[in-house]
């Protein structure tokens, strides 16, 4: 079956007090379309450092990471931004809004940066995108006049602007409260009825019980791979 995330023997060192300590020890990881994965394990353990590789952030200092058919480590750094602009849907909290933009303009980012669509139909989709998450009332609002928790709903209508392939989330409800985390997750729900790839870090056992596979890190390596949902 063709594989959306591909890593191969995946190795992260960081120094640390000047020694190289080693974060993520030989990770080989397949992921097919319309996977909903959910990273699972303690604090520590390599979860964000996993994330941050497989959307080419940051780089293994070896092995190989191949998403949607590209090897990460071929591209320039600019080429790389633009490429994961079309294909990934970033939902982390360093990710942030620009503050000077409204809500509305930071979902219609993404678009301009890679020029899908003329300026009316790129403004009536990130429209679109924050009334699915509940802000439409908050579009012309600045970042720094909502909450954190309509920061992140943002964030969510901004990663899913370009239409990517796959979405790749770090503690996706972590700053919302139930009933909003609720939302997320009926929207995430949606994303995998259309077939799209999820790949996220959660705390959240609900969010981690409703993934198709839950892998679980533990000192860097994967100590549990297993269908989140018998059957
Ligand atoms: N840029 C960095 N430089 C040095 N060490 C780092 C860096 N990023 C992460 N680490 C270290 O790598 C280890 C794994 O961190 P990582 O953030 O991946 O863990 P995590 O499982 O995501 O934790 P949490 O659940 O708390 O977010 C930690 O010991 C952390 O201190």
């Amino acid at each position: 079956m063709n594989k959306i995330i591909e890593l191969k023997q995946v190795y992260k060192d960081y120094p640390q007090a000047g020694v190289l300590q080693t974060v993520l020890h030989g990770i080989d990881l397949e992921i097919v379309p319309g996977e909903f994965v959910a990273i699972v394990g303690p604090s520590g353990n390599g979860k964000s450092t996993l994330l941050n590789l497989l959307t080419g952030i940051d780089h293994p200092s070896r092995g190989e990471v191949i998403v949607n058919g590209t090897a990460l480590q071929s591209l320039s750094n600019e080429k790389l931004t633009r490429w994961r602009g079309a294909n990934i849907g970033i939902v982390f909290q360093f990710f942030q809004l620009l503050p000077a933009l409204s809500l509305l303009q930071n979902v219609m980012l993404p678009m301009d940066f890679l020029g899908i669509l003329d300026k009316a139909r790129r403004k009536a989709r990130a429209m679109q995108l924050l009334e699915r998450v509940g802000l439409a009332d908050a579009a012309h609002r600045l970042p720094s006049q909502v909450s954190g928790g309509q920061q992140q709903r943002a964030a969510i209508a901004r990663a899913l602007a370009s239409d990517p392939p796959l979405i790749v989330a770090d503690e996706p409800t972590g700053n919302l409260d139930a009933a909003t985390a609720d939302a997320v997750f009926d929207l995430f729900a949606h994303l995998r009825d259309q077939g799209k790839t999820l790949v996220m870090v959660t705390h959240n056992e609900d969010l981690a019980d409703a993934a198709s596979r839950k892998l679980e890190i533990r000192s860097g390596r994967i100590h549990a791979d297993t269908p989140a949902r018998a059957g």
